[in-house]
């Protein structure tokens, strides 16, 4: 048996994580769930998998379902909940799934503890990945992406000399408004904002998705993940997102891994590396496909993505910036008090504003994304 923690059981990754589990529940035992708000779903989940630790969002929630979890299973909260199911059960791996830099403190913990990470919470990676990886690395802890696209890329990595590598190319689906122009843009509602054209996610990465944030957090995670210069990392967009991402090396071969938008096939790919096991999603037929499209990045278009590729290669605290920036923005976007193209505006004056810090220590990342959030929210 196979002990597993999810941090961020109750949302979109942390769910599908729990759907792969309930497949394979011979073989994977749970260890600990950490959730929000959302007891209800999460109480659901303590029944069915009897964890040992669970955490909730605030101490009020703690002590609403203290009395309702079975004998056995402790309940924490908080920050220091969330580290507790991270780093303090008998689980050899972590999913991390909740959603922004908030997944750090427990990421850093989990790898301390030296578990094995599934790594969906690409906030963490954007915000400080030097101290991800370097941690990772002095404690002999694997980072296993279950972002489609890196998934993808390690997949098609797999086995392949690294001195063979040309570079790599992240698909992007173009989002919600990719036909649009951004004078269409200038009056899109929320409702049209969440709608992704493939694949069904929480509101904070289908919003970035429209922005192309998401690609951009995408191009950071890559380069802290593979350990690969920006120049190396392009970004492609295939509307149809059935190629998850492709790898290209100096005699010209392109290596691909395709298949249909279902986060289940990396979910579980994380899960039982380096072995595959019968997945629940549904086989991809090439024939009923029929026709792949692909068009060039517009950057003009889609000018967060340029941000991202400039707060990468100047590194330091401009990634956990531009990261807390958009946080913030999109929050703001979902609770109506912005416009959609206010969102990239926001990003860019408080870029603007920051002062880099190059190779910052924890402290230095932890004042920097509180800054940074205090002027996005006034802005
Ligand atoms: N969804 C997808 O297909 C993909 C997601 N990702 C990445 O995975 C991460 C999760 O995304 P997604 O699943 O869509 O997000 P969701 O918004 O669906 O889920 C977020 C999860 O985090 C929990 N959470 C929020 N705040 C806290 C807190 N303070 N303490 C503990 N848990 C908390 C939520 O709990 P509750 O709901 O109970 O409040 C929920 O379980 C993100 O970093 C995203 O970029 C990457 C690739 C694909
Ligand atoms: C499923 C997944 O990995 C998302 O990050 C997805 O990539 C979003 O799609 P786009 O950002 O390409 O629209
Ligand atoms: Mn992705």
């Amino acid at each position: 048996m196979k002990k597993i923690s999810v941090l961020g059981s109750t949302g979109s990754i942390g769910t599908q994580t729990l759907d792969v589990v309930a497949k394979h529940s011979d073989h994977f035992q749970i260890e600990g769930l950490a959730a929000g708000t959302n007891t209800a779903l999460l109480l659901d989940q303590v029944r069915q998998f009897k964890p040992r630790k669970v955490s909730v969002g605030s101490r009020e929630l703690a002590e609403q379902i203290k009395t309702e979890v079975p004998e056995g299973t402790e309940v924490f909260y908080g920050d220091q909940g969330l580290i507790e199911v991270a780093a303090g059960t008998d689980a050899e791996m972590v999913v991390t799934a909740v959603m922004g830099s908030l997944g750090l403190p427990s990421t850093l913990a989990a790898i301390e503890a030296g578990k094995t990470i599934g790594l969906a919470n690409k906030e963490t990676l954007v915000t400080a990945g030097h101290l991800v990886t370097a941690l990772a690395a002095k404690k002999g802890v694997k980072l296993l992406p279950i972002d489609s696209e890196h998934s993808a890329i390690f997949q098609c990595l797999n086995g392949e000399s690294r001195k063979d590598l040309a570079g790599i190319t992240l698909t992007a689906s173009g989002g919600s408004f990719r036909d649009r122009t951004r004078e269409e843009l200038k009056h899109v509602t929320v409702e049209d904002a969440l709608k992704h054209p493939n694949w069904s996610m929480g509101a904070k990465i289908t919003i970035d998705s429209a922005t192309m944030v998401n690609k951009g957090l995408e191009v950071i995670e890559a380069h802290w993940l593979f350990g690969l210069p920006y120049e190396q990392i392009n970004v492609l967009l295939h509307p149809e997102s059935i190629i998850h991402s492709f790898v290209e090396f100096k005699d010209t071969s392109i290596i691909a891994q395709l298949g249909n938008p279902d986060m289940r096939v990396p979910i579980q790919y994380a899960l039982t590396y380096p072995e595959r096991w019968e997945s629940p999603s549904q086989r991809l037929s090439l024939a009923e496909v029929g026709r792949l499209n692909f068009r060039e990045m517009d950057f003009e278009r889609f000018p967060c993505l340029r941000l991202a590729y400039d707060c990468g290669k100047m590194g330091g605290t401009a990634t956990t910036a531009f990261n807390a920036a958009n946080e913030v923005a999109v929050a703001r976007f979902l609770r109506r008090e912005i416009s959609f193209l206010q969102i990239e505006d926001i990003i860019e004056r408080v870029l603007d504003q920051h002062h880099n810090i190059s190779e910052p220590e924890l402290a230095e990342i932890e004042a920097c994304d509180k800054r940074t959030r205090e002027t996005a929210a006034k802005l």
